[in-house]
């Protein structure tokens, strides 16, 4: 049977170091979010923005895109949150992740990623070097309760999902030519550059 993928466009941050939401920025005219769904919506289901109440106005003013909110619970808490609620909203097999603030993000690239997902594992992550890439990652719908338990324990970061479970690194020269693809804009000075 055929594997599904719901596409995940994160966009529930503060942008705190960046001023104002990152996900509205423009990059070339176009609104940093839009890039992110230009490189997943080809090769997935179903598609989602997992943002913020803050932002919901905004989005639905711009897109027709399914907008989803972290629930309460886990507001706030971060990514980890944000792949939470798409697993809680999909019944897709995996989940496919992207940040809103990879500008230079393509569909080349996450269609090589998703190449990779075998339900042997419970990530699929991409690895320059030591550094991983958890938030261009195919996440199994089964790690839904894994999450849950890291979230209720407090924990947020990404790192400590991936020394949980079975994770299947793929080196990014499989999957771009170019290091750029894997620029993201934190802050107005990344950003003008
Ligand atoms: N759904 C959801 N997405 C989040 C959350 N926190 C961060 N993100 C997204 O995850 C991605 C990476 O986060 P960061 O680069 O730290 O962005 P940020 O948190 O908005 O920015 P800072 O406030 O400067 O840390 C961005 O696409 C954020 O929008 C959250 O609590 N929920
Ligand atoms: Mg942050």
């Amino acid at each position: 049977m055929k594997r599904t993928i719901a596409g995940a466009v994160l966009a529930g941050g503060q942008s705190r170091r960046f001023g104002r939401p990152k996900a509205f920025a423009l990059h070339q005219g176009a609104p940093f979010f839009t890039l992110s769904v230009a490189a997943l919506a080809p090769i997935v289901d179903e598609l989602y923005i997992i943002s913020h109440p803050s932002l919901v106005d905004e989005f639905r003013r711009q897109t027709d895109i399914p907008v989803l909110l972290d629930m309460e619970r886990y507001r706030g808490c971060g990514p980890l949150a944000g792949i939470y609620t798409a697993m809680e909203w999909s019944q897709s097999d995996w989940v496919f992740v992207l940040p809103c603030d990879m500008p230079y993000m393509r569909k080349e690239v996450t269609e090589r990623l998703a190449a990779y997902a075998d339900s042997a594992f419970d990530a699929i992550v991409p690895l320059h070097g030591d550094r991983t890439e958890p938030l261009v990652a195919l996440y199994h719908q089964r790690l839904g309760s894994v999450i849950a338990e890291l979230l209720d324990a407090g924990e947020r970061r990404m790192t400590a999902l991936l020394d949980r479970v079975r994770v299947r690194y793929v080196d990014t020269n499989e999957l771009a030519q170019e290091q750029k693809v894997w620029r993201n804009v934190n802050t107005q000075q990344e950003y003008e550059s």
